[in-house]
């Protein structure tokens, strides 16, 4: 809840952060790796014992785009499927609306080939962020076998 003007690169980061969702308190723990490029190898700590992936670009940067590509074939490469891995894809700085150089059209369209949940947030006026970690969190919940989808009902008869 508390944004940062200023660039610092991340050499990782863990936060924890507590959400309720329909009535269920869930607590995340989340580690921002380093920013990546298609040169930096995701180190093989970030494939095991962790539930989901928030994959994030910046709107006004085609660079970052391509590199969350690549690290979604990374994560497919040593996953062996992504089926079943839960995964969110989201475009940040959308307030950068002058800078845009990925449409909203085509994080979508790459989102649905990869059949995840898509959007696009705006980190400085906290624009979508939570709704960020709902969605990775229902998505962990349909990969474990749940439904959260479902509405709780009772049938009497
Ligand atoms: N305009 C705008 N700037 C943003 C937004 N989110 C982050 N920034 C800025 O973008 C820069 C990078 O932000 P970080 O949060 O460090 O990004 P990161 O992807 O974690 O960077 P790495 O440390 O390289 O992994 C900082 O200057 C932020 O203030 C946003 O929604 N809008």
């Amino acid at each position: 809840n508390h944004f940062v003007d200023s660039y610092d690169p991340t050499i990782e980061n863990t936060f924890q952060k507590t959400l309720k969702i329909r009535g269920q308190e869930y607590s995340l723990q989340v580690i921002d790796t380093a920013g990546q490029d298609e040169y930096s190898i995701l180190p093989q700590s970030y494939f095991v014992n962790i539930d989901g992936y928030v994959l994030v670009y910046s709107v006004n940067s085609r660079k970052s785009f391509e590199v969350v590509k690549f690290v979604y074939d990374k994560l497919l490469d040593m996953k062996g499927t992504i089926n079943g891995v839960p995964v969110v894809l989201v475009g940040n700085k959308c307030d950068l609306a002058t800078e845009r150089e990925v449409p909203f059209e085509e994080g979508k369209r790459l989102a649905d080939s990869w059949k995840v949940a898509f959007l696009e947030t705006c980190a400085k006026e906290h624009h979508s962020v939570t709704e960020v970690f709902t969605q990775i969190i229902l998505a962990i919940e349909r990969a474990e076998g749940n439904n959260p989808d479902q509405k709780n009902s009772c049938v009497l008869s």
